[in-house]
Parts: structure tokens; sequence; C-alpha cells
């Protein structure tokens, strides 16, 4: 397997050394999208879905900082508005640049997002929906190679046959068609079409939630040795807790388009400082009965970023919740150790962790993952 890196990216200078540095590689600041509610017969603007409601993270170059929460809680609109896919309604979202230095990408022009761009990826949920299946896979692969006019011919088919053997498929998969591979190919599919243009970003958005669980597994350990080799920084997106503890460096969660607990994922696991994350962490089936704690029942749905509850937007569902909680919204802060949580009573509630197998548990990144693949002809 060789470990290429593409010869030139349409935006770099040769010293690209800066990339390899530490620090931050992205800064997100009171971060806003808000939805308008159009209503009446004039179809004015009746109100707002904030699904997105001041956000701020920093990820570091070469971490994997997850996001998790309840569906509909804002991640996925999170990470769209940050490589905006979706228009920030507010907010900054900083991408430290090797040769432009800081980008505010909320208000860059698309000539500066052109170059931004390329080393920035996604990798949805859904492989299926994600790839076309009247492209090979090959032509699937080599797309933002091509858009970006990178290489071309022999080169680019080498670069191809590359990255599918980096992703552990074989080169001579390329002529096949999405739709003959398994759901984890498929995925491993589209990681190669997301690292294809050498990126330093990659958002995966529940990238591992449709597969099952060994297969999952795989996939994890592929991208984590991916990280290392090409020095990835992920954006984890997801709301599988015991998947998160494996991959994730330090963990965001987000309740109601607001972060309501950050921190270092050992940490926050073993000793969380918000009763959201608590009873997020006691629904994860903990195999061990010696390490198994009660679990905290989290009640009644999430409520909508239309009509958010007063104060603590979780206070409706709070075990711990006290009348200054319906009353008072807690801000973000700093609770020690490079943590941060948004409840009035963080420093006083003893708060229940959870014990998640260890990643040693995991299976191996690369057996034979290449099954016979079903028919070469692209389905109608
Ligand atoms: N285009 C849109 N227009 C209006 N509301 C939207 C739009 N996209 C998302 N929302 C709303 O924003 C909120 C957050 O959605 P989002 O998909 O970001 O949540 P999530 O945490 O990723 O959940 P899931 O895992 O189910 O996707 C939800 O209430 C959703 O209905």
């Amino acid at each position: 397997m060789t470990d290429t890196k593409i010869e030139s990216r349409p935006d770099d200078s040769p010293d690209d050394s800066a990339n390899a540095a530490e620090g931050p590689l992205l800064e997100v600041r009171d971060l806003k999208k808000h939805f308008p509610i159009k209503g009446g017969l004039f179809r004015r603007t009746v109100g707002a879905v904030k699904a997105v409601d001041g956000v701020n993270l920093t990820v570091n170059r070469g971490e994997t900082l997850a996001v998790v929460g309840e569906s509909g809680c804002g991640k996925s609109t999170t990470g769209r508005t940050i490589l905006r896919l979706e228009e920030p309604t507010d907010g900054e979202v900083v991408f430290h640049h090797p040769k432009l230095g800081p980008v505010n990408l909320a208000t860059a022009d698309s000539n500066t997002m052109q170059q931004i761009r390329p080393r920035m990826q996604i990798i949805f949920q859904d492989p299926f929906a994600s790839l076309d299946s009247r492209m090979t896979v090959g032509r699937v692969i080599a797309e933002p190679l091509i858009i970006n006019k990178v290489m071309k011919g022999q080169q680019l088919r080498d670069r191809v046959a590359d990255l599918l053997t980096m992703v552990g498929l074989r080169p001579e998969h390329a002529s096949r068609y999405p739709h003959a591979f398994s759901g984890g190919q498929r995925q491993r599919i589209g990681i190669a079409r997301a690292i294809a243009l050498d990126p330093d970003l990659i958002i995966c958005d529940e990238a591992v939630s449709a597969l099952d669980v060994s297969v999952q597994a795989q996939v994890i350990n592929l991208l984590e040795d991916l990280q290392d080799r090409l020095k990835l920084t992920y954006v984890f997106i997801s709301h599988d807790l015991s998947v998160v503890e494996h991959i994730s460096d330090r963990v965001a969660v987000m309740y109601v388009g607001k972060l309501v607990e950050t921190g270092p994922t050992q940490e926050l696991f073993s000793k969380p400082k918000h009763p959201y994350t608590e009873a997020l962490l006691s629904a994860v089936p903990q195999p061990d009965p010696r390490t198994r704690t009660e679990v905290v029942p989290l009640t009644g749905d999430v409520p909508s970023p239309a009509n958010p509850p007063s104060g603590c937007y979780f206070h409706t569902r709070c075990p711990y919740a006290q009348d200054i909680c319906s009353v008072e919204t807690p801000l973000l802060r700093d609770v020690g150790e490079g943590r941060q949580a948004a409840c009035h009573f963080s420093d006083q509630l003893n708060l229940k962790g959870a014990v998640v197998p260890s990643a040693e548990a995991l299976p191996d990144a690369q057996p034979d993952v290449v099954t016979e693949v079903k028919s070469t002809t692209p389905s109608a």
C-alpha cells in the first residue's frame, strides 16, 4: 500500500510545512444558523428554527472532536454551516490556511472559498445517497481531482488506484459501480473520495451509523489509520457515544442548538459535568455488569428549536432542576481541566459517568473487506 500525497493542490505554495504545526485548525465563534418559518397569506417570516444558536468550538490540528446529542439537536446543521454548505446567520468560522492565514469562512468571497474548499471535506451517513450510481467507482473518486483540475490521464488513474488501496479496496474496483459493493465498502469509497484532494479537515456526519457493528469498527479503524498517515483533523458527528468514545479526543455535547458541555473524552465520559451528558451516557450499553451504572432515564422529547423552553433548555427533562433553571439561561463556562459546562449546578452535582469497553476491543481495520462484487453494470 503506497502512501501517496497529491503532487499539487490548486491553491498551495510548495512550502506547506506550516500545515503540520500544532494549534487550532478551526475556530467557530458564536455560530448561528436560524431557518426562517414562513406563515400567513404573504408568506412572511413569523419565527425561526434556531438549529444552531451561538456555538463556540476550537478544533486543533490532528485531533478528533466529536459533536454528540440526540436527533434534532443541531449537529448536522453545525457541520454543514462550518463548511458553508448552509449560509451562517451570524458568527465566525475561522479556518487557518497555511498560505492564506486565518480566514473567516462566514464572510469569505467565492474566490477564497474556492481555495479553501479542497481542504475541507464531508463524509455522509448514507453511502448510497452520497454516491452517484451511474458513475464508476473510479469516476466517483476522481471527480474532485477532475473538478479542481489537479491531474488527468495516467496520473489520475494512478492516484485513484492508490486511493482505493489506501482505503482497503483494490485498484481493479475502479471500473465497477457503487451498487455492487457492500455498505462498508461503499463507505470506504466515500472516504477515498473525501481524501482525494488531501484535505486538512473532514467532517464525518454519522459516517458509520448505518453500518453493522463489526463493519463500523473496521471503518473507524480505517479513519484512525488515515488520520495518522495523512495528518487529518476530524469533526465526528454522532449520536452513538460508544463509537465516539473510541474515536474522539474531545467531545462537544449539543442540546437544542447550543453546546452544554465540552471536554476531553475520557474525563467527560468518566465524570460528566452536565445532567444531559449524564443521561446520554447512562443509555450507552455497558456489557460488564460490574461497571454498569444505574440508568438515568431521558424522558420526553427534545424541545423544538423553534420554541425552546425558558432558562436552561434542559430544565424540562432534568432530574436535578431547581427554580433558577427555568428562569436563567446558564452560560457555557470553564469548569477546570480544559472542560466547560452550561449548568447552574455543575460544581455541586456528583454526576455518574460510563465505562465503555476499551478501544483495543475493536477488531482490526484491515481484514479482507473486499468480497466478490455482484455485477459490473450500473443500475437504471
Ligand atoms: N433546512 C431546514 N429548514 C428548517 N429547519 C431545519 C432545516 N434543517 C434542519 N432543520 C431543523 O434544525 C434542527 C436541527 O437539525 P439537525 O439535522 O442539524 O439536527 P441533528 O442533531 O443533526 O439531528 P439528526 O441526527 O436527526 O440529523 C431540527 O429541528 C431540524 O428540523
